[in-house]
């Protein structure tokens, strides 16, 4: 669909979002663009699992989340995390609609791997009959989180989630905003970046904790077929490009 931009939004990119961002959106709604937004939460669930003495587990920067980690993932994830970005959408006077899993078989997962992640998910379909007509009107934000066909809710890492959805809707672009301009090499911003180079960058651990979820996801969306993957902190800002070749 080539009037589609996916925009992920870290959890801790959404409190540092600036007027330069509202504005984008709101050229891109002029000119006529469906604009999707996935949002992050993992700094607020950590501190939750914190303040409750539930242990954080993470491999290669997904969450491993039993039962307890699950239901607090959905409580910041719906009550803190999405309504904060709707609200400062709000008040850019851009109009918005909040979405979950549980909206009209919105987003349907399937499990990642349950004995060694438990109840994460990768988000297998989405209900683009009900979504695509909101897009025409609001900007869309879905919460990362994904139902099974049997109705068990699932942690879905939200760039993983973001590469899904703009997969199997085939978005023209992809941005994963982040708290970094880009991927980094010793501080240095690597523009484009291809699969072989990342692995590289990963095996030297130059990749490593939220990066790597982000990285597996871009190169998932790019071979996908969307044309535009970008990791960066600012939608002017080209951040650093992923590229197949
Ligand atoms: N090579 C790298 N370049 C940039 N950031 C990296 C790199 N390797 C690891 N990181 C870490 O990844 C973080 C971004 O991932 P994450 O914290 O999960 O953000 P988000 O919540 O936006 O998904 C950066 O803040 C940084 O600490
Ligand atoms: C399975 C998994 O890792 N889920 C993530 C979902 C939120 C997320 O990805 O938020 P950020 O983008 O802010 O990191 C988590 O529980 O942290």
């Amino acid at each position: 669909m080539k009037d589609l931009i996916i925009i992920k939004i870290g959890g801790q990119a959404i409190s540092e979002l600036t007027d330069d961002f509202f504005e984008q959106l709101a050229v891109w709604r002029m000119q006529g663009k469906k604009i999707l937004l996935l949002h992050g939460g993992g700094p607020l669930i950590t501190k939750l699992c914190q303040q409750l003495q539930v242990p954080v587990v993470k491999k290669d920067g997904v969450r491993v989340t039993d039962a307890q980690t699950l239901a607090l993932t959905k409580l910041v994830l719906l009550g803190q995390a999405q309504p904060l970005l709707l609200q400062k959408l709000s008040d850019h006077q851009l109009p918005v609609v909040g979405l979950n899993a549980a909206d009209n078989q919105m987003l349907v997962g399937k499990y990642l791997d349950q004995s060694v992640y438990g109840e994460v998910g990768t988000v297998v379909s989405v209900n683009q009959d009900k979504l695509l007509p909101l897009l025409d009107s609001y900007i869309g934000v879905l919460a990362p989180l994904a139902m099974t066909p049997a109705g068990n809710w699932l942690n879905v890492n939200a760039d993983q989630a973001a590469a899904d959805v703009a997969s199997l809707l085939g978005a023209k672009k992809l941005y994963l905003m982040t708290d970094v301009a880009g991927v980094l090499n010793q501080h240095h911003l690597i523009p484009h970046l291809t699969k072989l180079v990342s692995q590289k960058l990963v095996a030297e651990k130059i990749i490593s904790s939220g990066m790597q979820p982000k990285i597996k996801a871009a190169f998932a969306a790019c071979t996908a077929g969307v044309e535009q993957v970008a990791i960066t902190n600012c939608l002017q800002n080209p951040g650093t490009i992923i590229t197949k070749e």
